[in-house]
């Protein structure tokens, strides 16, 4: 059932607190279902409904909206250059890469076997601010009754003392997290003025109770040396800021759920119910006939997990939304995009907030009183970058925006010419193709909240020079509003996913962060909320940074990036020690700096070797020959490479490390169409690297419209979800992929070297190029064999990119511990699936089966205690062992009774032979990786690293224990033994 704003208001309207009013709510709120899968035990694989039809939940349930009489949908090219919009914003596309639990979107599937689900995202979401909103809204008056057709007057509040009173609380929560109210510079080598932050929108200016500061700010924000640069935020404590510290946390000025997610999502604490129930099941509207979250009845956009986050947004947000999205959808066009998402709203719908949100702030008390002491250094502070928006949008919107959307506004208010005509006819004022993503946002918002034409011409004016008051930078200028939610504006993502799931606007601390492309924090979101974490020793008055990018890239690579996306050339010392130019020397005092164990012997860029295409030599060359091919390649189009082992000389041009691409790009496309039943599935591109997989997976459960042609596309992705549906990648399939990465690499998988006899041709020449692509594929691999659990496959891949990975990153890093982690959780797949198919074979034997288990309380417990029975009766051996002796028992029953002619029975037993060899072979190798990675999960270096990089404390460092713990009990019940660096050094 829908919650109904009405509801909310006439409740509110008759009672003294929002807590009674919410009791007095007698059903607007289903209660969300939780979970139906049984608690499983950790050594169990949970099971998945692989049934993705019903992802579309939230559409079911609009039935009740007309979706017939609009005109007819936007074309695709419209749409795909809106979703442009949202992937071309610089700031935030690049933020989804940053979000360290990213690096192995691939393995991301694994996270069912997390156990500690109090970690999870968005149950602790915003701390206690459930509570603590909960209390403050107890002292509301009674609110206007939402009936009342709101007018354009509501662009501001009715009520703003109310509102000021959530802003001035919000305000005192957040100063309550300092220590200190403002900062200020104590830094020895502070050059510049250092600048504290405005009250208003940095209320918590800012230190962390958690720092080492002793009461002192732990961090200042000032101008740095380079004028280019700009500000940037410097370590203000006496003493080294250690790994782990929290240096401050940061909650979003206004945030919204992506499309995608909306009713998957909490749009208050954006707790993401895939979490807990897993994709497949979350992807179906309801569990056992309930929906899990429930929607708002007035606009039927947006989706909470309570009544408290709805009542919560509904004071914050939600309220006026709501009315704007109705308002909105009186008009057919925009009743089409809100109700079929024809147009991506996720943007606009940011945006309004934003313009709520200014409103209240600047009516608030706190504000006020504030705002007369704010000085012009303070004001700078507030001022809106620019950045980020596309140069052509900008000219275009000068030159025709206004006009443009001003028609299709009106054109579709007076309900007279259907899209097709409005783009027709507005084509002719200028370039719309290009620029409709803007301009389609823009209308959106102006739907919800702008109406005279008067206002909307304020709206869309752009402000050309750079604000330097509050009042300029917080105007009502379109662009100035949308400029700041191109830099400021951060991808929220869920942990465990990696997926995007929103979209939030900070304004205090995490937008002043400068990059490095070896930077020494890293963020993570807790729901919207920002977490900025010391991953390396920082010294006083350093400058703290994080990276706007995936560091796997070259140095070619990731300075291209930055270049496009932030206009700005870095000089870091990864940017220094590994130039990009072949011409510059490298530096390698900065990186040892950085780096400052003795032993650390700085490796030379591994993305830079090429592979000898001397057939017969095989070597991998490494940089040393050629520094970098790349950088030459582009300066001199010509490079040739001489084999450092056997001296064969190899000329590559552009040409073709452009056909290798493609080609290898051709070929990942095969591999994943031949996976998924010879059915296309687009591999969506990105700039961000460690985002593209999850991506992919995001696309695999994209929301299906309701064409036939969707409908279609649905086996695929049922085949893609969950692990109930087993499927044996075809032959082609797995050579699709030996191709593809012999194609990409230069080399055999590893797990066909006996099958591909050599390197051929040119084609081995420079996989330098490929490396982006190498990462893909085997991250593909390893998500399409865990999909259709072939764990052989998936071993071979975990393989690779445990290599990959080792390959890529220096240095004490983040993503090291992320990948203990991983690895950690591959070792528990392994370790369940050993039980696993024991138990199965087990539960398959007719002797076992005629016992009688009833007395237990589960399906799970019978299974644990016929695996117990099995292994008391065979002894200690293995359970492969166990299982070929009862099949070997089987065979000798089936011969002794003489079923059967006896040339059945040789058939027979061959074919179980076969079996049981396959069967033995996959088993051993597991039980060998396995046991590969054991000392590697308890490594004191990587255990400092999980534990530091999270904080004491930190998530992932309980998380680690608790996949350890999972593990050790795995293996003791599969007989194999867990030998920990503590107990081998014992023996030792
Ligand atoms: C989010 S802002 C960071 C704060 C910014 N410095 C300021 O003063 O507002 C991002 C912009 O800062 C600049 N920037 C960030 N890191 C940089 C670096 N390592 N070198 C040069 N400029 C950098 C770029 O102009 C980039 O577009």
């Amino acid at each position: 059932m829908d919650v109904t704003p009405q509801s909310i208001a006439a409740a509110t309207a008759t009672t003294t607190t929002l807590e009674q009013a919410a009791e007095l709510m007698t059903a607007p709120l289903e209660t969300p279902v939780r979970s139906n899968n049984r608690a499983k035990r950790n050594y169990r694989i949970k099971s998945r409904d692989s049934n993705l039809e019903d992802e579309d939940g939230n559409r079911d349930g609009d039935q009740d909206i007309d979706q017939t009489d609009g005109p007819a949908q936007l074309n695709q090219q419209e749409q795909a250059s809106l979703d442009s919009l949202t992937s071309s914003s610089p700031y935030i596309q690049s933020q989804k890469a940053q979000n360290i639990a990213e690096v192995y979107p691939g393995l991301a599937r694994l996270s069912f076997l997390d156990q500690d689900q109090d970690q999870g995202l968005g149950k602790g979401s915003d701390g206690g601010s459930v509570n603590s909103f909960t209390n403050v809204l107890e002292t509301k008056k009674q609110r206007r009754p939402f009936q009342q057709q709101p007018t354009m007057s509501q662009i501001t509040i009715e009520d703003p003392d109310d509102i000021s009173k959530v802003e001035d609380q919000k305000e005192k929560e957040m100063r309550s997290l300092s220590t200190s109210s403002t900062s200020t510079s104590t830094s020895s080598n502070a050059k510049s003025k250092a600048v504290a932050v405005p009250p208003v929108t940095s209320p918590a200016a800012m230190s962390s109770k958690s720092g080492s500061g002793s009461g002192s700010s732990l961090f200042e924000i000032r101008e740095t040396e380079l004028e280019a640069k700009g500000r940037g935020i410097f370590s203000a404590a006496n003493e080294i800021l250690k790994p782990g510290t929290l240096v401050f946390k940061e909650l979003g000025y206004c945030q919204v759920v992506d499309d995608e997610s909306l009713s998957q999502v909490c749009s208050t604490c954006f707790k993401d119910v895939r979490d807990e129930l897993g994709e497949d099941e979350a992807s179906s509207a309801s569990v056992n006939g309930q929906k899990k979250l429930v929607r708002c009845a007035g606009c039927k956009v947006v989706w909470y997990c309570n009544k408290a986050c709805q009542i919560k947004d509904w004071k914050l947000h939600h309220q006026l939304e709501c009315q704007g999205i109705q308002r909105s959808m009186s008009s057919p066009v925009m009743k089409e995009i809100w109700t079929k998402r024809t147009i991506n709203t996720t943007i606009a719908r940011a945006l309004c907030r934003l313009i709520r949100r200014r409103e209240r702030v600047k009516a608030s008390k706190a504000y006020k009183v504030e705002h007369g002491k704010i000085d012009n250094s303070q004001k700078q502070v507030n001022e809106v970058y620019f950045s980020g928006l596309d140069q052509k949008e900008e000219e275009w919107l000068d030159e025709y925006g206004s006009t443009w959307i001003e028609q299709y506004l009106r054109t579709y208010e007076q309900e007279k010419t259907p899209v097709a005509a409005t783009a027709t006819n507005s084509s002719s004022l200028g370039t719309l193709e290009e620029s409709s993503p803007l301009a389609k946002t823009l209308a959106i918002v102006m739907s919800c909240v702008v109406t005279p034409t008067e206002d909307r011409n304020v709206f869309l004016k752009s402000v050309r020079e750079p604000c330097v008051n509050v009042e300029s930078a917080s105007g009502d200028s379109a662009l100035d509003l949308l400029r700041k939610l191109n830099s400021y504006g951060f991808a929220i993502t869920n942990m465990e996913t990696t997926t995007a799931v929103g979209l939030a606007l900070y304004v205090q601390c995490i937008p002043f962060m400068n990059h490095s492309c070896i930077p020494n924090c890293v963020y993570t979101f807790r729901g919207s909320r920002v977490e900025c974490r010391v991953i390396r020793d920082i010294q006083p008055g350093e400058e703290l940074t994080i990276s706007y990018i995936d560091q796997i890239g070259t140095t070619q690579e990731r300075q291209k990036q930055l270049k496009e996306q932030y206009r700005f050339t870095c000089d870091c010392p990864l940017c220094k020690y590994y130039p990009a130019n072949p011409l510059a020397q490298p530096e390698d005092g900065p990186l040892r700096q950085i780096i400052a164990d003795p032993l650390f012997e700085p490796r030379l860029d591994p993305k830079q070797g090429f592979v000898c295409s001397n057939l017969s030599c095989k070597a991998i060359n490494g940089p040393k020959s050629i520094l970098a091919i790349d950088s030459q390649l582009a300066i001199y189009n010509k490079v040739e490479l001489k084999c450092s082992s056997c001296g064969h000389c190899t000329e590559i041009t552009q040409e073709l490390v452009q056909e290798n691409e493609k080609e290898a790009q051709k070929l990942i496309a095969e591999f994943v169409r031949e996976m998924n039943g010879g059915v296309e599935r687009q591999i969506p591109k990105s700039n961000s690297r460690n985002f593209e997989l999850a991506k992919v997976k995001a696309s695999s459960s994209e929301t299906p419209s309701e064409d036939t042609n969707s409908m279609e596309r649905k086996p695929a992705t049922a085949v893609i979800g969950g692990l109930k549906t087993v499927r044996e990648p075809s032959a082609r399939a797995l050579k699709n992929f030996q191709d593809a990465f012999k194609v990409i690499t230069g080399r055999p998988t590893s797990d066909s070297e006996k099958a591909v006899p050599a390197i051929d041709s040119a084609q081995s020449i420079c996989r330098s190029h490929l490396h982006r692509l190498s990462r893909q594929l085997i991250q593909i691999g390893f998500d399409e064999a865990v999909s259709h659990k072939n764990w052989v496959f998936a071993l071979h891949r975990s393989i690779e990119l445990e290599r990959l990975l080792n390959e890529s990153y220096i240095g004490h890093h983040p993503l090291k511990a992320i990948q203990a982690y991983y690895t950690c959780k591959i070792a528990n797949l392994l370790a369940n699936l050993l039980l696993e198919e024991s138990t199965v074979e087990i539960e398959d034997s007719e002797e076992e089966k005629d016992k009688d288990y009833g007395m237990l309380d589960s399906d799970d417990e019978a299974d644990l205690k016929l695996l117990r029975d099995a292994m008391r009766k065979n002894g200690t051996g293995s359970m492969q062992e166990q299982l070929l002796r009862r099949k070997r028992k089987e065979n000798e029953e089936g011969s002794s009774t003489g079923e059967g002619n006896a040339e059945d029975r040789r058939k027979k037993r061959v074919q179980e032979k076969e079996v049981s060899r396959t069967q033995i072979e996959s088993s051993q190798q597991l039980q060998r990786y396995l046991q590969s990675l054991v000392p590697k999960i308890e490594d004191p270096k990587i255990l400092v690293q999980v534990r530091t990089c999270w904080g004491k404390d930190g998530k992932l460092g309980s998380r680690y224990r608790c996949l350890i713990d999972s593990l050790k009990q795995a293996l003791h019940y599969a007989a194999l033994p867990f030998v920990s660096q503590e107990q081998k050094q014992k023996t030792i």
